[in-house]
């Protein structure tokens, strides 16, 4: 099965390296800096599962336009215009094409794009960074990759997907209800984004104090409203379960956007808080908290800008 990535980056480098790594037909579709990076470097993870150095085909959006069964989109959500069209080369009618993206307003876009039963739904759990040579970096063991049809069809093309993710050193999960998990995984990323970028802090000295406790749920059961109002298919009680989940978090967790802000590089306000605040003003929620977390963003982004 030929797979191509959309993206070397801290997401695609990490989950389409292992796939490579178990000896899957990966090719990355990259720009030119980050090929010639590859080329002398290879792909470089360093993981707590295992650090691995990968040498695998690369291709730039002009260099071909040979087919592919599965395409990944591992890109910022603020490069989804151009790589939503860099990809249509390499797609066929029978092409999937898997996003990885954090949050759900990506999905309207793709599905409008291509044929919506070719988009499945994707999403991931990784904290990983590329560091000043390219390599990925990855800062904690967490590692899923969850992808599924998006009215949770189990198809023979979407089994033989699955057979061909598994055996890898990472995991990969089809699941058959992938929208809520999107939307579960929206409301616990914009929540952990906003509140560690807001404070500049890894989870930890955040959750660990009650004052910062507060903030946390509050921001969580804002963006939970919003997502109700909404009718997202978000389960009863999904805040005490996130809540759960935040807590076996290790203290230094922290999340990307935070890390891109450490970096001073863009980072997805629009797409994840923003979007929340355009439902948010259709259903007339209040969200005094979230607010104030998306203006320190784009106070941010104003700054890098200059
Ligand atoms: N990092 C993390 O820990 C996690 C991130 N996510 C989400 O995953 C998504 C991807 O994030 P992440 O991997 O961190 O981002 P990165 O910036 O590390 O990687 C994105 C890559 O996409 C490439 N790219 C963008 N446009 C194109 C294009 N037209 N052609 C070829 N390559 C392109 C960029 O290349 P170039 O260098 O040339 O710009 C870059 O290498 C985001 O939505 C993020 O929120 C989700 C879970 C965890
Ligand atoms: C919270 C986390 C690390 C989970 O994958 C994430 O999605 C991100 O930081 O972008």
């Amino acid at each position: 099965m030929k797979i191509l990535i959309l993206g070397a980056g801290a997401v695609g480098g990490y989950f389409g390296g292992r796939l490579l790594e178990k000896g899957e037909d990966v090719t990355f579709l990259v720009r030119e800096k980050r090929q010639d990076q590859l080329h002398k470097n290879g792909l470089v993870l360093k993981s707590p599962h295992g650090d691995a150095v990968l040498h695998p085909k690369t291709i730039q959006s002009t260099s071909s336009d040979e087919p592919f069964d599965v395409v990944f989109l591992a890109t910022k959500a603020y490069h989804l215009d151009g790589a939503i069209k860099t990809i249509e080369p390499f797609i066929r009618e029978y092409t999937l094409i898997i996003p990885l993206l954090n949050g759900i307003e990506h999905m309207e876009e793709l599905r409008a794009y291509y044929s919506p039963e070719q988009v499945l739904g994707g999403m991931c759990f990784v904290e990983s960074t590329l560091d000043r040579d390219g390599a990925i970096i990855q800062t904690s063991e967490m590692h899923e990759l969850v992808f599924g049809d998006w009215n949770g069809h189990r198809t023979e093309q979407i089994k033989a997907i699955e057979q061909v993710f598994s055996g890898t050193k990472t995991n990969f999960r089809l699941s058959e209800n992938i929208q809520q998990e999107m939307w579960h995984k929206y409301l616990f990323i914009t929540t952990v984004s906003g509140i560690t970028s807001l404070m500049r802090s890894p989870i930890g000295p955040i959750r660990d104090t009650l004052e910062g406790r507060t903030y946390i749920q509050q921001l969580f059961e804002e963006i939970r409203l919003i997502m109700e109002s909404h009718r997202a298919p978000i389960l009863d009680g999904i805040v005490e379960k996130q809540m759960q989940i935040l807590e076996k978090q290790a203290p230094q967790m922290k999340s990307s956007m935070l890390r891109d802000l450490e970096k001073g590089a863009s980072i997805e306000a629009d797409h994840l808080q923003g979007y929340l605040l355009l439902l948010a003003e259709r259903y007339g929620v209040e969200t005094p908290l979230l607010r104030l977390v998306y203006q320190h963003l784009k106070v941010y982004e104003k700054n890098i800008s200059v």
